[in-house]
């Protein structure tokens, strides 16, 4: 009895003093695992947003980026996560209506609104930029277009974002903010890498940008920009007037003042190797005489038969008509007297550079077998044309060959592209999920997403240093009671020894 006892006074488990500290060390790495746990759960990922909307001359849409809000500098981070395109025509078209201007926006931008977490409406910027059917707007009809940017702006602070503006932009910044676009979705930026060209095909414009080899000579071309610590000098130009549309209009045009001299018919029948055999359309005078792109002609009758007879040869150089390369006051010209250096590295060509060639099978052929095809495709009879694509509307159909061939024309005789480089353009819809278009670049730049210098970077994250320093220094303190034991031993056996 005695000795039983004794051993249960003897039991250390039954000391206070362990007790507590037991209670105390489980206590201890309860807390600690708990705040691992809570420290090192994923954080939910805080997202900003921005919204564009690009008025083009054929159509407006709206473009909607995000952005992780902790990174917003580093490049390639901000994507596109919806587009809507507006039901209707381009903003310009509002010109004897400016009111349905900004109503025609609502549908895209209640979709902004569900698209974008209410908690951040207040704070999300939206832009409206819009192009060449505005700048031709603005020189027809100066009070239409301000009536037209008035009613879009009006709209757009109806709706809880932060509205920013709306304007024309010019021919500069919509070359310039393509060029951005396509590079920053690129990640070519902040590296050494080469960069890419940007060539964009409107309606009523069509824009050249790229880094080129030779000096700049004429100021209106040239374009600098200091982005992540590098200098940018481009070189960039906009043709007003010859997006795919309005080049079509040109083309017409020519064809029906040299019908108009020679036929007695009426109404005029223009003859066009551009638009396939069989294919026969009625068209009013005014429909094609209808911008300032062009002079009026007195021409009699209201209106035209537009008949196709679909020969590619022909079609090319009638298209040539519409380049002017007989002058040039430089070293180099594109065509209409305008300065452009030899095209010079890689390009991705967009909007309807994208949607001709892609329709027509031609992105990866080269220069030569691409005209082959085109050819054949426009030989191809309009019945049989309606026939194969069923559901394409009437109006894109029938015009892939005269655009196909306006491409080519463009990019071979007006921006001088040969065999020997024609495969260095890519044609492109998106980048990454994001449309290659000037949208991007144009928020970017106002929102001082890009900036002018690489931000500086630390060696390692702050938790890699945190955790670095407390292993490094764990293991140094190691090391040192490592070397103190072995010490203390030898110095023991040296004792023994002398003793
Ligand atoms: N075939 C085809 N053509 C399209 C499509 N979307 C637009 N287009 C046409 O392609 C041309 C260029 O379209 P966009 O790039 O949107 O032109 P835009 O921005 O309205 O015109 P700009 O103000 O000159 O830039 C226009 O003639 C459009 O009608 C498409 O999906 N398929
Ligand atoms: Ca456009």
């Amino acid at each position: 009895m005695d000795e039983q006892e004794e051993v249960k006074v003897k039991n250390p488990w039954h000391r206070p003093v362990l007790i507590f500290l037991t209670v105390f060390i489980i206590l201890g790495i309860v807390i600690m695992v708990s705040i691992s746990v809570v420290q090192n759960k994923p954080l939910p990922k805080k997202y900003k947003y921005g919204i564009v909307l690009d008025a083009g001359s054929s159509h407006t849409s709206v473009f909607i980026y995000e952005w992780p809000a902790e990174k917003e500098n580093n490049t390639g981070m901000v994507r596109q996560i919806h587009t809507c395109n507006v039901k209707g025509k381009g903003i310009s078209s509002y010109n004897a209506n400016p009111d349905g201007a900004g109503k025609s926006l609502q549908e895209c931008m209640v979709e902004a609104k569900q698209k974008i977490p209410a908690y951040r409406h207040s704070e999300t910027p939206v832009y409206l930029g819009a192009t060449a059917g505005m700048r031709l707007l603005k020189m027809e009809d100066e009070t239409a277009s301000e009536k037209v940017l008035a009613s879009v702006e009006h709209s757009l602070k109806t709706y809880p974002f932060s509205y920013q503006g709306a304007r024309i932009i010019s021919g500069q910044e919509e070359g310039a903010f393509g060029w951005i676009t396509v590079n920053y979705l690129n990640q070519n930026l902040n590296k050494p890498t080469g960069t890419l060209g940007a060539l964009d095909l409107g309606g009523a414009s069509t824009q050249i940008t790229f880094i080129p080899q030779q000096e700049i000579e004429s100021g209106d071309n040239s374009i600098d920009f200091r982005l992540y610590g590098n200098d940018y000098h481009l070189y960039t130009h906009s043709f007003l007037c010859y997006g795919k549309d309005q080049a079509l209009k040109l083309s017409l045009s020519k064809k029906l003042v040299s019908a108009h001299a020679a036929s007695k018919t009426d109404p005029i029948e223009v003859r066009d190797p551009c638009f396939h055999p069989g294919y026969n359309f009625t068209r009013t005078v005014q429909s094609i005489f209808d911008t300032p792109c062009m002079k009026a002609v007195n021409i009699s009758s209201g209106i035209i038969s537009h008949v196709g007879f679909g020969d590619w040869s022909q079609c090319q150089q009638s298209i040539r008509k519409v380049f002017n390369t007989s002058r040039c006051a430089y070293s180099k010209c594109s065509f209409n007297e305008v300065f452009q250096p030899s095209v010079y590295g890689k390009f991705g060509a967009f909007s309807a550079f994208f949607f001709v060639m892609d329709f027509l099978n031609l992105t990866s052929d080269s220069l030569a077998i691409t005209k082959q095809k085109l050819e054949k495709y426009c030989s191809t009879p309009w019945k049989k044309i309606v026939e194969n694509y069923p559901l394409v509307k009437e109006k894109y159909l029938s015009e892939y060959c005269f655009s196909g061939t306006y491409i080519l024309t463009l990019l071979e005789d007006g921006y001088n592209f040969t065999s020997e480089n024609w495969q260095d353009i890519s044609f492109l819809k998106k980048i990454k999920g994001s449309d290659a278009g000037w949208t991007l670049g144009y928020m970017l730049n106002l929102t001082n997403m890009i900036p002018a210098e690489a931000p500086d970077t630390r060696l390692m994250p702050y938790g890699g240093y945190v955790t670095f320093m407390i292993f490094f220094t764990l293991f140094i303190f190691v090391l040192f009671l490592l070397a103190c034991l072995y010490f203390r031993q030898s110095t023991r056996k040296a004792q023994k020894g002398i003793i």
